[in-house]
């Protein structure tokens, strides 16, 4: 059982130097480069915000490790970053050279861990990096991509048909591809803040005994969310609620999601809205309204469905700025980060098998025979 009550952490970024030339107030520690545990329950108000015990990234990563470790025993993981725009979710994401985020730190961990096994496993990594930007599906692993569209795989559960999934011998090669479809990303969205980009690495595990292969596959996705004001705008009433065509629905949806899983698992309610315009449980009648209007039919929620809910071990990082003008976002993001903590998921090893041909059965049958017959002749 993978609870995310003991998987969501809370990173505040320090103050850029803009914020600093403009005055602001820091409402984190003076030093907030810094991530909140939120294994104790957070009561969003303001002075609580600079009281709450502040653990650096590495000790994050030294948590959260393990999960990514699982990935490579067939394991799927899901990590992602909330917050609002300007929050520090590249940078906890993807980070510096000098100073490397949760995706750098997990591709050297997985890689790690497959040249120290000791088995005799055959391991194969590849990668894909699809973006949804305003509800469309790219590929920025394709330099001029198309449309694509989400498919329902019997064996694989949601899939993006035609995606782009390149095998990888090392992290230095995913970090070039990252970097590739990263470039990509500036130059194809025109609102870079409405995206969220997914990193997803799959690790195809060969495991052979004397009579079958096993093949176990573990997937990990990273995900890069866009900033979350635009749900929390609405979320606040509407009253800052522009043209509708500049909302990020996908968000809106998400944040839904969250709502009502986090609900689900208090109240024992069923219904969770991945695919629907549909909006349970909110008395927020403004916030209700406007998903109505504009149809929460998610893409990222469906992608992420098993993060979310299903198999997979997940983590949230919810990313805030200390500013004191960004209080309002904050304290909204806060929010989303308690309620994502009752959110829980079911994990089990993806375990398939690979067809023996029958001249293989054949072989073991003649092995068998060969070594009973010796048995008996000792005997
Ligand atoms: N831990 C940190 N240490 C130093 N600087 C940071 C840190 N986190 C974020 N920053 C800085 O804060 C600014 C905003 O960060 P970032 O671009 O990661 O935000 P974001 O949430 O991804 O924004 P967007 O939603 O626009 O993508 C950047 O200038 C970044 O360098």
């Amino acid at each position: 059982m993978g609870n995310l009550g003991e998987n969501v952490a809370v990173k505040c970024r320090p103050l850029t130097e803009a914020e600093q030339k403009r005055k602001l107030n820091c409402l984190g520690p003076p030093t907030c480069q810094r991530t909140i545990s939120t294994s104790s329950k957070i009561r969003p108000k303001r002075e609580d915000i600079a009281l709450i015990m502040c653990l650096d990234l590495d000790d994050v990563y030294r948590n959260i490790s393990s999960t990514i470790a699982g990935v490579i025993q067939g394991l799927n993981a899901t990590v992602f970053a909330y917050g609002s725009t300007g929050s520090g979710k590249t940078y906890t994401m993807v980070g510096t050279p000098k100073d490397p985020g949760l995706m750098v730190l997990s591709l050297h961990t997985i890689f790690d861990l497959i040249k120290k096994d000791k088995t005799s496993d055959i391991f194969e990594v590849s990668c894909s990096f699809p973006q949804v930007y305003n509800e469309v599906i790219y590929d920025l692993l394709e330099k001029s991509s198309g449309h694509l569209e989400l498919r329902e795989d019997p064996e694989h559960g949601i899939v993006v048909a035609g995606l782009r999934s390149i095998k990888v011998q090392s992290a230095d090669k995913i970090l070039e591809l990252l970097n590739l479809g990263n470039s990509r990303r500036k130059t194809e969205s025109t609102e870079a803040n409405a995206t969220h980009h997914v990193l997803e690495i799959t690790v195809k595990r060969k495991q052979r005994n004397q009579y079958q292969s096993q093949i176990l596959r573990g997937k990990l996705a990273l995900v890069d969310l866009a900033g979350s004001e635009r749900a929390s705008e609405t979320n606040s009433g509407g009253q800052k609620l522009r043209d509708g065509a500049n909302i990020n629905r996908s968000l809106l949806a998400l944040a839904n999601c969250i709502n009502a899983l986090g609900k689900q698992q208090k109240k024992g309610l069923a219904y969770v809205p991945y695919r629907n315009r549909y909006v349970d449980g909110f008395s927020d009648a403004t916030f209700g309204r406007v998903l109505l209007t504009l149809s929460s039919y998610s893409k990222l929620t469906r992608i992420l469905k098993d993060g979310l809910s299903g198999n997979s071990q997940t983590i949230m990082v919810a990313t805030i700025s200390p500013a004191d003008d960004q209080y309002h976002h904050t304290i909204n993001t806060l929010k989303y980060a308690d309620r994502a903590k009752e959110i829980k998921t079911q994990v089990h090893k993806n375990i398939g098998t690979v067809h023996t041909h029958v001249a293989d059965y054949q072989r073991m049958i003649d092995s068998l025979r060969l070594r009973l017959a010796a048995k008996k002749r000792i005997s």
